[in-house]
C-alpha cells in the first residue's frame, strides 16, 4: 500500500513543473536505425521544437528514439520507466526519469502531464497504452485529449476491425471511431497534438 502512495507521490513531485508535453508511445523493440526508429526520432524532435516536452515510457525501440529526437531538438525528455524482470533500464536519452513498479501509478503519469497520445506500431504495451487512452476519452475522464496513430497500413486493419465488427456488434458507437486520428505525416501528428493546447491533467481536480 505504501510503496504504490509512494510512486504516486514521487511521480506528481517529479512532473508537477514540467509544462505541456506529449506522451509517445512505440515498440520496445523497433530497431535502431530503422524506418520507424528515425521516424519516432523526428516526432520527438519536431515536439521540442515546439517548446514541448516528450515523455516516453523510457525503455528501449521508438521510446528511445523518441527521447533522442527530443534531445536533439533541445528539448526536455522525459522517461516514466517500468520495472521488468528482464530488466533494461532507462534509456541514455532521458533527462527526467522515474521508475515506476507498478503499470498503473505509470499510466495515471502519461495521461496526467500530457496533453495527447501519438501512438507508433507497438506490440501489448503499446495497444495497452491506447486503449486506456481510447476508454478515458471515451468516458470523459479527460476531455480534449487527442490521440494520433502514426502509420496508416500498420493501424488500419485494427480501425477495420473496430468499424466493421466492434461497432457492428454495438459495443462501441460510430462516433467512438473519431477519437483516434490516423496519419504518416508526423508533422501533422506533431500540429494536431501542439495545436490542441489543452491544459494538462484530468477533469476532475485528481
Ligand atoms: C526489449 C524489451 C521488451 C524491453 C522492455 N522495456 C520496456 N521499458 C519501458 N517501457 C516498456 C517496456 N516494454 C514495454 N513498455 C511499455 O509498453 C510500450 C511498448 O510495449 P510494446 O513493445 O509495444 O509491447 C511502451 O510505450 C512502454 O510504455
Amino acid at each position: 500500500m505504501l510503496r504504490i502512495q509512494s510512486e504516486f507521490v514521487e511521480g506528481f513531485g517529479a512532473l508537477a513543473g514540467l509544462g505541456p508535453a506529449i506522451s509517445v508511445f512505440g515498440s520496445a523493440r523497433t530497431k535502431r536505425g530503422s524506418e520507424r526508429y528515425l521516424q519516432a526520432e523526428r516526432i520527438g524532435e519536431l515536439i521540442a521544437s515546439a517548446g514541448v516536452a516528450v515523455i516516453t515510457g523510457g525503455g528501449p525501440g521508438a521510446m528511445e528514439a523518441a527521447n533522442k529526437g527530443a534531445v536533439n531538438g533541445g528539448g526536455v525528455s522525459v522517461g516514466l520507466g517500468i520495472e521488468l524482470p528482464f530488466e533494461t533500464g532507462l534509456n541514455e536519452w532521458v533527462d527526467l526519469g522515474v521508475n515506476f513498479r507498478y503499470f498503473f501509478a505509470r499510466k495515471t503519469m502519461f495521461v496526467k502531464y500530457s496533453q495527447g497520445f501519438i501512438v507508433l506500431p507497438g506490440g501489448y504495451g503499446t495497444l495497452d497504452e491506447l486503449f486506456e487512452a481510447l476508454t478515458l476519452v471515451q468516458t470523459e475522464k479527460v476531455t480534449g485529449f487527442p490521440i494520433v496513430l502514426v502509420g496508416t497500413a500498420y493501424w488500419t486493419p485494427l480501425l477495420d476491425w473496430l468499424k466493421n465488427t466492434v461497432v457492428e456488434e454495438g459495443a462501441i458507437s460510430p462516433p467512438d471511431l473519431d477519437l483516434i486520428r490516423l496519419t504518416d505525416d508526423i508533422e501533422e501528428a506533431v500540429d494536431i497534438m501542439v495545436n490542441s493546447a489543452r491544459p494538462n491533467g484530468f477533469v476532475a481536480a485528481d
